[in-house]
Parts: C-alpha cells; sequence; structure tokens
C-alpha cells in the first residue's frame, strides 16, 4: 500500500473491522469434520492458503467438501471412509497442515506421501514423526523422517504416555489426534502450556478429553459427531492492528469478533504490560472459545522483559512486538523464543534484519532478540521472505517511517490474511 510523502506525515487510523477466521481454528474445523459423521458447517471459515491446503488435502482422501468464501460444509463418513489418495498431498507453505494430518494419517491403514513448499522442506518432523513411529505409525522421509517429503503408513497404534521437549500445539494435537485411534489413554504433557483449540474442538464434536494442568489425555476408539461451528476472528491477525493502533498518532480502531482463547492472548498482555490503551468489550463464547471486540488507542509505549509461559501464548506475535519494541522507550528483551528459528523463516534473523534496514537498533540473540527504542524509522526495500507474518509487519512499519517502505513477495499474506491491505486501507484515514 503506497502512501503519499505528505499523507506518511498525517495519516491516522481510524474505524472499525471485523477480523477474519482463526487460522488455527479454522483447520481443526475442516479435519474434525472430515473425521466426523454427518454434516459440519462452519462459519467465517479463513479463505488463506493454508486453511485451503487443509480442504484440498481432505478432498485427495475422498471427503465431499463445499467452500464458497467463508463458508464451509463438509459430508463426513467418518474415520473409516477416508480413502487412499492417488496423489502426493501437498500442505504448500502449512506447518499445522502437515503436522497435524500425520496424526490423523497415523492411525489409518494405507501410504500416504506429503510434500509443501521449499519453506516447509526446511522445518523438523522429527517432533511428531518421531513419538508417531513410536506408537506404531510407519513413517519415512529425508534424514531418517525429519524433513518433507515424507510418507506414512498407519494402523495398530499403542497409546503413549509423552513428555514433550516443546510447548507445540502442533506437536500435542498430532498425537492426541494419533491417542484417538489408539489402545488405551495417551497423554501429552508439555513444558508450558501452548494453545488448546483441539483440546476444545474434539469437545464440541462430542470427544471427552481430559485436562490436567499441562497434560491432556484422550482415550482411543472415541467417535465424532458432526457440529456446527462459528470460527472467530484470529487474534494474530488482530495483532498487527493491535500494534498499528498503537504506534500510529491519533488513532483509534476496534477490532470486532476477535478470538480470547487464554492461550493465545499473550499480544494483549504484553502490549498491555508496554503500556498500550487496550479495552476488551461484548466478551462472549462461541463454538466451546471465548470471543471479544478490543479497542485499541495511540499509546505511549515503554521496553519490557518478555520471556517464559508468555512465549508459546504469542509465539506467531513476536514479529510484529518487535517492531512496537522499536517504538518504545527504552530496552526490550525477548528470551526463550529459539522456536521462532523454526517457523515459515528463521524468525529471528528475518525480523533483525529486515527491521534493521529501517534503521531499528535490534540485535539477535541466541534464543530471541534485544530491542533498543525508541527509534525514527525509514523507508527503503524489505522483503517478507515468504513469510506472511513477516510481510504484514513491514506493512505496519510503513505507517510509521518517513519515506516509503517497498515490500518484496507480500503475497505471502494470503497464506492467513488475504484481506490484509483492504482492511488497512479501510482504517487509513
Ligand atoms: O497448532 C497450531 O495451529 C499452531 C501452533 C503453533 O505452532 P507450534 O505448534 O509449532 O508451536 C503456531 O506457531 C502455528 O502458527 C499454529
Ligand atoms: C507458524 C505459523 O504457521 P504454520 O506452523 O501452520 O505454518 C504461523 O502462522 O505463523
Amino acid at each position: 500500500m503506497k502512501l503519499s510523502e505528505e499523507k506518511k506525515k498525517s495519516v491516522k487510523l481510524e474505524g472499525r473491522i471485523n477480523i477474519p477466521g482463526d487460522k488455527s481454528i479454522s483447520h481443526r474445523s475442516v479435519m474434525f469434520g472430515s473425521m466426523a459423521t454427518g454434516t459440519t458447517k462452519i462459519t467465517n471459515f479463513l479463505a488463506g492458503e493454508d486453511c485451503l491446503s487443509t480442504i484440498s488435502c481432505f478432498r485427495e482422501l475422498g471427503v465431499s467438501i463445499k467452500q464458497e468464501g467463508s463458508s464451509v460444509e463438509i459430508q463426513g463418513n467418518g474415520l473409516s471412509k477416508l480413502n487412499e489418495p492417488t496423489r502426493v498431498l501437498d500442505v504448500g507453505n502449512s506447518g499445522t497442515t502437515i503436522r497435524l494430518m500425520l496424526g490423523i494419517l497415523a492411525g489409518l491403514p494405507f501410504h500416504v506421501s506429503l510434500q509443501g513448499d521449499d519453506s516447509i522442506a526446511k522445518r523438523p518432523m522429527k517432533r511428531v514423526t518421531g513419538p508417531l513411529s513410536q506408537m506404531g505409525a510407519k513413517i519415512d522421509g529425508r534424514q531418517n523422517g525429519t524433513y518433507c517429503p515424507l510418507s506414512i503408513r498407519g494402523g495398530n497404534l499403542e497409546a503413549m504416555d509423552y513428555q514433550s521437549p516443546v510447548a507445540s500445539a502442533q506437536v500435542k494435537s498430532a498425537i492426541l489426534l494419533a491417542g484417538l485411534q489408539a489402545n488405551g489413554t495417551t497423554s501429552v504433557t508439555e513444558p508450558s502450556k501452548s494453545r488448546d483449540h483441539t483440546e476444545r474442538m474434539l469437545q464440541a464434536f462430542g470427544v471427552y478429553v481430559i485436562e490436567e494442568g499441562n497434560k491432556v489425555s484422550i482415550t482411543g476408539g472415541q467417535t465424532l459427531k458432526a457440529t456446527t461451528i462459528e470460527v472467530p476472528g484470529d487474534i494474530s491477525s488482530a495483532a498487527f492492528f493491535l500494534v498499528a493502533g498503537a504506534i500510529t498518532p491519533n488513532s483509534r480502531i476496534v477490532l470486532k469478533n476477535v478470538g480470547i482463547n487464554q492461550t493465545r492472548t499473550g499480544i494483549i498482555d504484553i502490549l498491555v504490560k508496554m503500556g498500550a490503551l487496550i479495552s476488551i468489550q461484548n466478551e462472549r463464547v462461541q463454538s466451546f472459545e471465548r470471543v471479544a471486540d478490543l479497542i485499541i488507542e495511540t499509546s505511549d509505549l515503554k521496553g519490557t522483559i518478555i520471556s517464559g509461559d508468555v512465549i508459546p501464548r504469542a509465539i506467531d506475535e513476536i514479529p510484529i512486538i518487535a517492531l512496537a519494541a522499536t517504538q518504545a522507550t527504552g530496552t526490550t528483551i525477548i528470551k526463550d523464543a529459539q522456536e521462532l528459528k523454526v517457523k515459515e523463516t528463521n524468525r529471528i534473523d528475518t525480523v533483525v534484519n529486515e527491521l534493521r534496514k529501517l534503521g531499528a537498533n535490534i540485535e539477535p540473540t541466541d534464543d530471541g532478540m534485544i530491542i533498543h527504542g525508541k527509534t525514527s524509522l525509514h523507508g527503503g526495500e524489505v522483503d517478507s521472505h515468504g513469510d506472511h507474518r513477516i510481510g504484514m509487519m513491514l506493512a505496519i512499519a510503513n505507517l510509521i517511517t518517513d519515506s516509503e517502505v517497498s515490500l518484496k513477495r507480500k503475497e505471502a499474506i494470503n497464506v492467513s490474511y488475504p484481506t490484509f491491505f483492504e482492511d488497512l486501507q479501510s482504517l487509513c484515514k
């Protein structure tokens, strides 16, 4: 989005937008609807590239799925009616698709090959292929099942009690979905609690899940019954506008219909700690998830330390938090975030390198970054590196730079927020 030099000096954000559907919840709604018996209807589905990859994978397994924009209808016939696909499944850019699918496929007695784009080929899969192999699935792939392409032949799973070395909802979900098809009760314990959308949505589909602190257990042999799912807006998408509203002068914006599940609200806690003026209105519950409207106003931010249990609750928001920190007085230290290295890009490197091009005072560390504020950012040529969250962070930076930020590979944003530029434009006054 171009802003003229004159416009740049006076731009402010005003108005309200509806935040598009949550990516994590949209993926799960298609997966669980495809595993269930009966017709599942989904509204406010995120029609971004990642979730469309999930739909196309389940169509290859023989499921009838009708999708028109944000409405989806699935005719489920149960897990046992999924078919061996004739083609290689393509997960595109989506880590959630491949890791959760592996958990589902681990229990099915046929062969499937999976591949994705260049970014997926670099992301670690052993964290799921390891435990799923221990449960009894036969999995192979590059470097002994560490990287894509992967092939899996499932069936005859034994339950397991898994202590996960990482707080990862993808790992937890893959094992629970395999556990649903195993003999006995499977448990996953995490070092800190990751997002719990799988646990909540399985309950919406009639599955009994036990949660005790950071441990989740599921007993095999339960079946899913179709339901209706209204997907809340994605707080990870809202995060870009929370920061935009806070750092752009004279702004006040309303973000409607945002999911505020406790396991995802790290961004609100961090921004409030930095001094952001955020209010939460119209709290309600839909499809087992808490939802609200968020209001953000221009704020005087101050630096802070971000570490520990809040990291998994804000993991996808670290790039935009780094931008906020460049506009905060003092130093912000982000620690315990080594998981950033295995996302769509190495997000420690891409955030630091791209923000430095705009004049930020930021340095990488082994498990995060240190940002010294407040700095006036300037324009320049930057690159999303094919990572949607890096692309959106840099597009928000353009609101406060003295000259134009020119963004290469901006199409990456379609992975999670195809209407991002329209929404941004509608708020710019
Ligand atoms: O389960 C999910 O839907 C997701 C879990 C997180 O990944 P990890 O499980 O690797 O932490 C997150 O970064 C990703 O965007 C979506
Ligand atoms: C890490 C992300 O997604 P995934 O792991 O599904 O590719 C993300 O959306 O920031």
